[in-house]
């Protein structure tokens, strides 16, 4: 049994750090583990200038601290009338390296995303052209589809068109939660790759209703059934570089989690590593862990390995039931359960 795990330093490709008090509290723990992210766009209002994701950037260095070495990677939220040229710019100058793609209303703070992905057509091109990716939030927006089939229909109405009419666009689908997202990512003939969380690793629907209502288990996508969660954890530990790690932690204080119409999203960047280091530990795929945490998101989006390392050992850790206080209290993933492993940086 290996009780010590040392890996290069990984990266987080999927990341909601929140802005004003709440980024102020939540940035130092995906810093800490992390020695880049991929932050997401989905503010009030949305980062879609090159301005706004400069002053946002700014604001996560200060919320970290200069005694930590952390890269906050920007992205561009992608809306109907967005300028290709003002993307491809940022995109030059070294602020925005990928593109975010909510289908609107499809999810936290999508409202002003795209309507119609017909209406890119001129941003699609560029990205294309100039090697620059295209992160998806890949759910159908219909109302008539059922909740849990937003994702495997996205993938057939949406994502299976938009590969074949651009065959060289760079494309994550971000957070993927059924058999039908592995299978295609795995299968496509096409530069596609998929980010994976620790929640839809860990746990299923099941989670959602354990004795009751649980908001602190509700994201986007919902959890599907159990032989999902096996698919995907199928192709997180396959050792296969269209997968890695993007925890997709996206806090909501607890008021907004508890309530008559809570807020999807799990905040789950204290105890991130810790969560995915089970789910290799239980699979006996641990040899596959440095892989898709430390290297396969780097190779995908062109960019260097990191330098230096991280190391876990195996021991009780406790989760706290909740972190921080007032407008800055979330509820951790995972919170009253043992992590099983201690992150030691
Ligand atoms: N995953 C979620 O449930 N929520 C995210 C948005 C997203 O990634 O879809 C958020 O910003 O809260
Ligand atoms: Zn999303
Ligand atoms: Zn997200």
């Amino acid at each position: 049994m290996t009780d010590r795990l040392t890996i290069r330093r990984p990266d987080d490709w999927h990341v909601h750090l929140r802005d004003g008090a709440m980024l102020g509290a939540v940035a130092r723990h995906t810093a800490r583990q992390f020695a880049r992210a991929i932050i997401m766009p989905n503010l009030t209002p949305p980062v879609t200038t090159i301005e706004a994701a400069k002053a946002y950037r700014a604001r996560i260095m200060a919320a970290v601290g200069d005694s930590v070495d952390f890269t906050p990677l920007m992205t561009c939220y992608l809306t109907d009338g967005i300028d290709p040229a003002e993307i491809a710019r940022g995109h030059a100058e070294g602020v925005f390296t990928a593109c975010k793609l909510y289908p609107a209303h499809a999810t936290t703070n999508s409202a002003q995303g795209v309507t119609d992905i017909r209406a890119l057509t001129g941003v699609l091109e560029m990205l294309q052209r100039i090697g620059m990716p295209l992160l998806i939030h890949g759910e159908v927006t219909d109302k008539s589809i059922d909740i849990f089939d937003r994702e495997a229909v996205f993938v057939e109405r949406t994502l299976a068109p938009l590969a074949r009419d651009y065959p060289g666009l760079k494309i994550v689908l971000e957070h993927i939660t059924t058999a039908e997202a592995a299978a295609f990512v795995t299968e496509a003939d096409h530069p596609i790759a998929a980010t994976i969380t620790p929640q839809h690793l860990l746990i299923n629907r099941n989670a959602l209703f354990d004795g009751g209502l649980r908001p602190h288990a509700y994201c986007l996508p919902v959890l599907k059934r159990e032989t999902h969660r096996l698919a995907v954890r199928r192709a997180a530990v396959s050792g296969s570089p269209r997968f890695f790690l993007g925890t997709d932690s996206a806090p909501h204080v607890v008021g907004a989690k508890e309530s008559g119409c809570g807020c999807a999203g799990i905040f789950n960047a204290p105890f991130a590593l810790e969560a995915y280091a089970r789910v290799f530990d239980e699979e006996g795929a641990l040899d596959k862990f440095e892989g898709f945490a430390s290297e396969h998101g780097a190779r995908f989006y062109g960019l260097q390995l990191n330098e230096g390392t991280v190391t876990l050992v195996r021991a009780d850790v406790e989760v706290p039931a909740s972190i921080g206080s007032g407008e800055t209290e979330v509820v951790p993933f995972l919170a009253g359960t043992n992590a099983g492993w201690r992150f030691e940086g």
